[in-house]
């Protein structure tokens, strides 16, 4: 049976599966040396004009798979020598040291040379304190000579469960990991430093790594079944009605861009509700897309009573706080979806508790923060270091009763029951101005259309980067709205 490409497994849970796989019969040497060779396959495809091998040992299983891999890499024909520290005796890598005698040299006798390939095998899943001075020392030299790096597991200096190196950290062109992948692998800046990863089969059972894990990489199956039909018999209304709210003439764009990416997903009616400066503005720019001028609470109570709404857009460009509160609490009081983002977001710092009893009961909220308005709401979690961002996610998720999207390079989507996932491949050119509208408009769209909130925002996330992918380089935001439709 083909391995899970989409769950991701902590350290700590992977030596968990290690030991059931043990307990099981498995034999651990046995993975050791599949997971060995498959790291030598990768240095000699990836490499094959390389001169040597530089294979560095640490003292756990980690440094194993770099005996096995060094032992194969020389039958190969290659010149291999080995920099680090014998294993620990008793355990598997003592084992696979046994099998390859010959010398272990101190870190500080490799001289790089042209045709150099460093294999780091010298810490994995067990780090836990930052890299001592000589492994720092050889880091930087390998940089200072652009030697490749082929990572066993995880560059040794990562934290395979936050993403964050533990200090200095090796920087790899390639990465080979064995029976599933681990948080860091996706999380940033580990994506980056990972390089190009290499997801191996090694025998452990797919049912050991399923286990009851809730942190997806995300994918289609996590949504798929959840997205809204086409089916003939529908109208405009059985397909939704969003709204998203307009900021003032000056910051109207935003809402716009919102509404525009809302009715592409989908939904059967948009309604842009402005405030009466941006009117006119809207008038002029709007035509698929309805309009509906609401000055005050009171204007919006009465609007509320059409129970044809389905979904809210709150936040983007909106600029008065005070007023996006006692908005976003008529809207919960309405019992449909919101999307509060920007300025929605902004509007409750400090008073989150107030939003997460607004929002009691059923989940049908979704909060979108970037990386400064998730600090501005949650600074606590913000600035714990010991967690990771998915960590921070799920926090978040739980105290507001929210889906969370904690948005960037790594985007976060954690629901209130604990599930998470990381999107790991939106591209770089989304970062720009407005994209971020975008995204709760989508989001805003399938919510209006009636998919599940946690489903919504991993799908909302997984098209906004597939999007962004066919809207290609030097993209705007006024571009991703025209690709959704294909998806
Ligand atoms: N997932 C799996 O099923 C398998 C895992 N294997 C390998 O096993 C590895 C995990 O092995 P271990 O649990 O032995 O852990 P590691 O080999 O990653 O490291 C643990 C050892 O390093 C020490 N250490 C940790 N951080 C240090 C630092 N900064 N400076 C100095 N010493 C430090 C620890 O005290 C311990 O002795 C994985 O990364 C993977 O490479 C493979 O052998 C095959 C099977
Ligand atoms: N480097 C990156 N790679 C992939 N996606 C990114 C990157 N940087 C930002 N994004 C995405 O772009 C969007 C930006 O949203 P946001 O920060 O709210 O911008 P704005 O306020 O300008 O709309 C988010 O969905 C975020 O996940
Ligand atoms: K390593």
């Amino acid at each position: 049976m083909a391995i899970d490409r989409t769950v991701l497994v902590s350290p700590d849970a992977m030596g968990q599966i290690d030991k059931a796989a043990a307990d099981s019969g498995i034999d651990s040497f046995g993975l050791m040396r599949s997971a060995g060779a498959h790291v030598a396959a990768v240095v000699l495809a990836r490499f094959p004009q390389a001169q040597r091998a530089v294979v560095l040992c640490g003292p756990g299983n980690n440094g194993g798979d770099g005996h096995v891999a060094a032992k194969l890499l020389e039958r190969s024909g290659m010149e291999v020598q080995r920099f680090g520290m014998e294993p620990k005796p008793g355990g598997d890598a003592a084992r696979a040291r046994a099998l390859f005698p010959g010398d272990i040299c101190p870190f500080a006798d490799w001289r790089p040379r042209a045709g150099d390939v460093i294999v780091d095998a010298l810490f994995g899943a067990g780090l836990d304190r930052p890299v001592s001075g000589d492994v720092e020392a050889l880091i930087e030299r390998a940089g200072r000579a652009k030697t490749p790096v082929v990572a066993v597991d995880l560059p040794s200096g990562l934290s395979g469960r936050t993403g964050e190196p533990t200090g200095a950290c090796f920087r790899a062109l390639h990465t080979v990991t064995f029976a599933a992948l681990k948080p860091g692998h996706l999380l940033m800046p580990g994506r980056e430093l990972c390089g190009e990863m290499h997801l191996c089969d090694i025998g452990i059972p797919a049912r050991l790594i399923a286990s009851d894990d809730t942190v997806w990489r995300n994918h289609r199956g996590l949504y798929a079944a959840h997205m809204p039909g086409s089916a003939a018999s529908q109208h405009k209304y059985t397909r939704g009605h969003l709204v998203v709210f307009s900021g003032p003439l000056i910051s109207s764009g935003a809402a716009r861009l919102s509404a525009m990416a809302g009715l592409r997903c989908g939904a059967g009616l948009v309604t842009v509700a402005a405030q009466p400066s941006a009117v006119m503005v809207q008038a002029t720019h709007l035509t698929a897309i309805m309009q509906r001028a609401i000055r005050d609470v009171a204007e919006l109570t009465d609007w509320l009573g059409d129970s044809r709404l389905s979904g809210f857009v709150i936040g983007p460009g909106f600029g008065d706080l005070e007023k996006a509160r006692a908005y976003t609490s008529l809207l919960a009081e309405a019992g449909q979806p919101v999307v509060l983002d920007a300025d929605g977001l902004t509007a409750f710092a400090g008073k989150t508790e107030e939003l997460a009893e607004l929002f009691a009961g059923e989940t049908r909220l979704v909060l979108t923060p970037h990386e400064g308005e998730f600090r501005r709401l949650f600074a606590d979690l913000a600035d714990d270091v010991t967690l990771s961002k998915i960590d921070r996610a799920r926090a978040a998720a739980r105290a507001q009763n929210a889906v969370v999207v904690y948005k960037g390079a790594d985007s976060v989507i954690a629901a209130p029951d604990g599930r998470a996932a990381v999107n790991a491949d939106a591209p770089a050119s989304l970062a720009t101005a407005g994209s971020g509208d975008v995204l709760a408009g989508i989001i805003g769209g399938l919510l209006a259309r009636g998919m599940p909130v946690f489903e919504a925002a991993c799908a909302g996330v997984a098209m906004h980067g597939e999007a962004a992918r066919r809207a290609g380089r030097g993209l705007t935001a006024e571009d991703l709205p025209a690709h959704i439709p294909a998806l």
